[in-house]
């Protein structure tokens, strides 16, 4: 039995689009979780051509940018699907109802399967820390409940670097959480197919 993280379960990825969206703040602690959870996805079978890895200034911005890429991939696939250029605008898709969007991400050729958010806070001498952390938190459960798409929550909100570091398997410390992301990724991402 597991005292911490959910006992691992084996997925094959092999037919999943999944996104890793990352913050740029604190990036040697970023570079190492973004690796990993890259490796969990490729060893589950997900191709190198379905991982899709985009960055945002920090974790405040992570809501947006994740939702962002959600319709932009929308865009891609109904444009696939509908081979022209006359593809709904991002205006349509954000003004789309979810009964909508649940129906166009059921495409074969269809967007996300799943969308891993990076990001590391690190705890300062104000109370920024503890807004953002918040405003990310809930922001990206909305995102995934508003779009159907399940977004992992890799947000590191951590008090000092050394426990960034140890959550990042830095410096031969810890684990690598980045790892727990990528398994959750394939997991979430196959079951939505189901
Ligand atoms: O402040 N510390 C951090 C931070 N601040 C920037 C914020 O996310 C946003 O990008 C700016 O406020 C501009 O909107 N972003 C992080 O990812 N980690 C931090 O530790």
């Amino acid at each position: 039995m597991y005292l911490k993280g959910p006992s691992p379960q084996h997925h094959d990825g092999s037919g999943l689009r999944v996104a890793i969206v990352h913050a740029r703040w604190n990036e040697t602690i970023i570079e190492p979780l973004v690796a990993g959870a890259k490796e969990k996805l490729l060893a589950a079978g997900v191709k190198e051509s379905n991982i899709v890895v985009q960055s945002c200034p920090g974790s405040w911005e992570l809501p947006i940018a994740v939702q962002r890429a959600f319709f932009l991939s929308l865009i891609s696939a109904s444009q696939i699907q509908s081979n022209t250029t006359g593809a709904p605008s991002a205006t349509d898709l954000l003004a789309a109802s979810t009964s909508d969007l649940t129906s166009l991400t059921n495409s074969s050729s269809g967007p996300f399967d799943a969308v891993i958010a990076v990001g590391v806070l690190i705890k300062g001498e104000t109370m920024h820390f503890e807004y953002i952390a918040d405003a990310a938190v809930h922001g990206l459960m909305r995102v995934q409940l508003d779009t159907g798409i399940p977004v992992i929550l890799g947000i590191l909100t951590v008090l000092n670097e050394e426990q960034a570091k140890a959550r990042a398997g830095v410096d031969g410390k810890g684990h690598n959480h980045g790892e727990d992301w990528g398994s959750a990724a394939v997991e979430m991402g196959v079951k939505r197919q189901e």
